[in-house]
């Protein structure tokens, strides 16, 4: 690996999605970069794979990428694949040379993660437990989706009913937002290229986010008119960002880089 490598943007998606989620970025970028876009655990082709938590998915991650010949690469992730995007940038992993968050929640403090774990597992065994058309139905009925019409919604619970409900409830238990670290602080201290997306009527992620821009001085927030899943609401605007970001990042050099 050398600096001059072009790196490989690296796409996750979020709960319920698979590695096609990005396609429609993908083609817009067409072959000005390489792009490996994964599925996650419990997710698509790895829908049999399991994690136990934030520190296994980074090893996994790492894993994968080594496993693609990947030595250089900008990281991408939407909301749970931001999530775990930001957990493996944090443990400072060689070959990393910017990060990309869409959606993507930070960490909550100590005393709300409980709650937070309640409220997953509470989606967790109606996962396992309901028919997926049921589940779905309500789960973008959530007010993280409120941006969505009937026939948006009617779309994505079609597009997500190929899932496996126990290998979402599996992953959702493991990578709940409730025992993630508060990484918050690392954010406001890396060097790395930050780039974060939200959308303008996703109220709560646009409001995170717009708090985050003032204490993370490397992040550039970048607002699009739009709901919670951008990549897919936008991806004519979502591509063009990705596409200037990527440019900061390839001439990022990590104190892992030959100096
Ligand atoms: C509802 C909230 O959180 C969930 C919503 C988004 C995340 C996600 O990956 C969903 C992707 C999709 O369905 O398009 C999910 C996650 O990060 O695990 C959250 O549980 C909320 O209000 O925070």
């Amino acid at each position: 690996m050398t600096p001059e490598t072009p790196p490989t943007l690296v796409l996750l998606h979020g709960l319920w999605g698979d590695r096609h989620d990005w396609s429609a970025v993908e083609a817009l970028l067409g072959n000005s970069l390489p792009i490996l876009s994964l599925d996650l655990p419990g997710h698509g082709l790895a829908r049999e794979d399991r994690t136990e938590g934030f520190s296994e998915a980074h090893r996994w991650l790492s894993h994968t990428l080594a496993s693609h010949g990947v030595s250089r690469y900008c990281l991408a992730g939407y909301s749970l694949g931001g999530r775990l995007a930001l957990y493996h940038a944090s443990h400072a992993p060689a070959g990393l040379c910017g990060l990309w968050l869409e959606s993507a929640h930070p960490g909550l403090s100590l005393n709300e993660r409980k709650a937070r774990l309640e409220h997953d597992e509470r989606w967790a065994v109606r996962f396992e437990r309901e028919p997926l058309h049921r589940v779905l139905r309500d789960w973008y009925r959530q007010p993280v989706f409120a941006d969505l019409d009937a026939a948006q919604r009617m779309q994505r619970q079609q597009r997500r009913q190929g899932n496996d409900g126990r290998a979402v409830a599996a992953m959702l238990r493991a990578t709940s937002l409730g025992h993630q670290p508060d990484l918050t602080a690392w954010l406001a201290r890396t060097q790395l290229p930050v780039a974060y997306l939200s959308g303008c009527d996703d109220a709560k992620f646009h409001a995170l986010a717009t708090r985050l821009a003032t204490t993370c001085p490397q992040l550039e927030h970048h607002v699009l008119d739009g709901g919670h899943n951008l990549h897919a609401e936008v991806p004519q605007a979502v591509a063009r960002l990705l596409s200037d970001w990527y440019a900061r990042c390839m001439r990022y050099r990590s104190p892992h880089d030959p100096q």
